[in-house]
């Protein structure tokens, strides 16, 4: 990858296996440009949820699961790290808004500390609520409710909320999975203009089937079919000149 001038995640010869018969994701090996949006695209099952869970290690919840090759954040081997603090560097949003149920709004900006046992002053803790909140335009909305439960927000405000609590702990990328599948038209707008806001403070990588969004939000795209990556380019040139038949079926829709 010779155009990505300053990676901040360099994923080289991955393969994840759920069984020993079928591997999810084949010999991965991409680099990611530092404060970009990448869109991860293709036809279901083709791996693209177990490539961003790999990076997370998720993984490592599923029991059998087999995981071989590097990942490097800011050259630094993920592996290697407490998988506690990896995930601080690396956010996840997922595709349902999941704001903790019994917590309130205020509680779940902050829950990334409490789970990780850090403790904090009070007007410390304002401060992070408040940025937070602010960066996913979420504050003028809630400023007078933070006491009360997250899950009395709406879809799109909980997805925000949810991409607060990402924020909070101040990652360098952050990991979105099918993030506007569940929202309504004018709330995946809102979180789409937040993406391209945001990406100024950390890097984005999002699984979409939507491939207006793909084209609408990222800088660079991914093509994935069976677990291979087939195409990985600038998202101009992937919609416009896609190298192989594979993609340019998957973009005509002729492909599920
Ligand atoms: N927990 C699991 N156990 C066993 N196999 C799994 C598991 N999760 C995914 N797989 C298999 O791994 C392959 C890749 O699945 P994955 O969910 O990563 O695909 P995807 O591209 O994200 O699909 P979708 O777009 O439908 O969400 C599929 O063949 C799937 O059946």
């Amino acid at each position: 990858m010779e155009d990505i001038l300053n990676p901040i995640l360099e994923i080289k010869d991955l393969c994840v296996s759920y069984t020993s018969k079928v591997m999810a994701v084949k010999h991965v090996t991409v680099a990611i440009e530092k404060n970009s949006i990448t869109a991860i695209m293709g036809p279901s099952g083709c791996g693209k949820s177990t490539l961003l869970r790999a990076i997370n290690r998720m993984h490592e919840l599923y029991r059998n699961i087999r995981v071989t090759g590097e990942i490097l954040l800011n050259g630094e081997d993920v592996m290697e790290m407490d998988p506690t603090e990896e995930r601080r560097h690396i956010g996840m949003v997922f595709q349902r808004p999941n704001p903790f149920p019994t917590m309130s709004i205020y509680d779940n900006v902050l829950a990334g500390y409490k789970l990780n046992g850090i403790r904090l002053p009070k007007s410390k803790k304002d401060e992070i609520v408040e940025t937070n909140l602010r960066n996913v335009a979420l504050w003028d909305e809630v400023k007078d409710s933070l006491n009360k439960r997250g899950t009395f927000l709406s879809g799109g405000q909980q997805q925000r909320l949810c991409i607060a609590r990402a924020l909070a702990l101040r990652p360098d990328v952050l990991l979105m999975d099918e993030p506007t599948s569940a929202l309504d038209p004018i709330a995946t707008k809102y979180c789409e203009e937040l993406m391209d806001d945001l990406k100024k403070q950390v890097t984005i990588l999002i699984v979409t089937h939507n491939m207006s969004q793909a084209k609408r939000i990222s800088d660079r795209s991914m093509f994935m079919f069976l677990g291979d990556l087939i195409e990985y380019d600038d998202t101009t040139t992937m919609f416009s000149h896609p190298k192989d038949p594979r993609t340019l079926s998957y973009l005509n829709g002729k492909m599920g």
